[in-house]
């Protein structure tokens, strides 16, 4: 069941945004509305423009060209107030390795200009709801990768903002901690906006709902991860099959380009985008007893989408 909240406004709202930190530009005219909760996937490869638009939007970094509003507040006309409405985790975050763990969040409470009142309260908050209050008195130098990254979670909602921004969160995690960090971010989009970046395809097909894709600079793809998961062309099959032929024989069906054997029965099959091919296969299959078992289509390599998309947008 989906858990967005449909806000009145949009909570962000980036309007021709452009940068560059030397002569050539890091990121170009990129315009962005998000109004609902829920976790919305910023996916590039390397180099893309997602971190330089992070920076900007949380106020890190000032653009040369365009505005960001968070919550209507233009971020360059009024700082301090934006600021106490987003949360940042950035992809190296300043890591206070001498502090305890409660040290460490109430500064940041701090930073986000909280009310000192408030203070002891929401750090006891954000560190149930990160699951690290048996760490409290812990220094930070002393925690694993995953339960750091958690504290560095903490930080970014200790201020209950509408805006989290999380510059690819699960870099360098295991597989467990990915899975407990995953699980986080899902519930804090329950109540917030998450803008999370990632290079990992995977990962943002699990987090999220919405999907901005940006390479060289530009968004060249913003809509649902239905319509993403609809836009993409399978263009391989994988098939497993009792009595396989050889390769040349697969090779030689219509549209395949090339077979390759993952094992003995076990044969992945590219082709040139005509879908059909699957009816072709198991047709043949029956013909000369292949003995299929089990064929699916796969989607095409996210570096082969990132290709196909810039094409399109220039
Ligand atoms: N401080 C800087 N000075 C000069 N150029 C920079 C600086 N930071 C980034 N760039 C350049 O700006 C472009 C966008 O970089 P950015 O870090 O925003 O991309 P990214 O999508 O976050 O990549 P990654 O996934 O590697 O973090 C790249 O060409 C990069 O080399």
């Amino acid at each position: 069941m989906s858990t967005e909240k449909k806000l009145n406004m949009s909570i962000l709202k980036i309007e021709n945004l452009s940068h560059r930190y030397s002569a050539s530009w890091a990121i170009r005219d990129i315009n962005l509305e998000l109004n609902q909760t829920g976790v919305i996937g910023l996916l590039g490869s390397n180099g893309a423009g997602k971190s330089t638009t992070m920076n900007i939007v949380c106020g890190v970094l000032n653009q040369s060209e365009g505005h960001v509003f968070i919550d209507g507040l233009d971020t360059r006309l009024k700082p301090e107030e934006a600021r106490k409405k987003i949360g940042f985790l950035p992809q190296n975050p300043p890591v206070y390795t001498d502090l305890t763990v409660d040290e460490y969040l109430s500064y940041a409470a701090e930073l986000r200009l909280m009310d000192n009142s408030k203070i002891k309260a929401a750090v006891e908050e954000a560190k149930e709801k990160c699951q690290i209050s048996h760490f409290s008195g812990r220094l930070i130098k002393n925690l694993s990768g995953g339960y750091r990254q958690r504290v560095g979670i903490a930080q970014a909602i200790i201020h209950k903002p509408s805006l989290v921004v999380m510059d690819e969160p699960t870099n360098g995690l295991d597989p467990n901690q990915l899975i407990e960090v995953r699980k986080l971010i899902r519930e804090i989009g329950q109540d917030s906006t998450v803008l999370l970046s990632s290079h990992v395809m995977s990962e943002i097909h699990l987090l999220c709902r919405e999907v901005v894709m940006i390479e060289g600079g530009r968004i060249i793809f913003s809509d649902t991860m239905d319509a993403f998961n609809n836009y993409m062309q399978a263009s391989s099959v994988l098939m497993s099959m009792e009595n396989p032929p050889t390769p040349d024989v697969l090779q030689a069906i219509k549209g395949a380009t090339r077979a390759e054997f993952l094992t003995e029965k076990k044969v992945r099959l590219y082709f040139d985008g005509d879908q059909e091919i699957t009816e072709r296969i198991i047709a043949a299959s029956m013909e000369h007893g292949w003995r299929l078992r089990e064929i699916n289509l796969e989607k095409g390599l996210l570096e082969d989408v990132f290709k196909q998309l810039s094409t399109q947008s220039h």
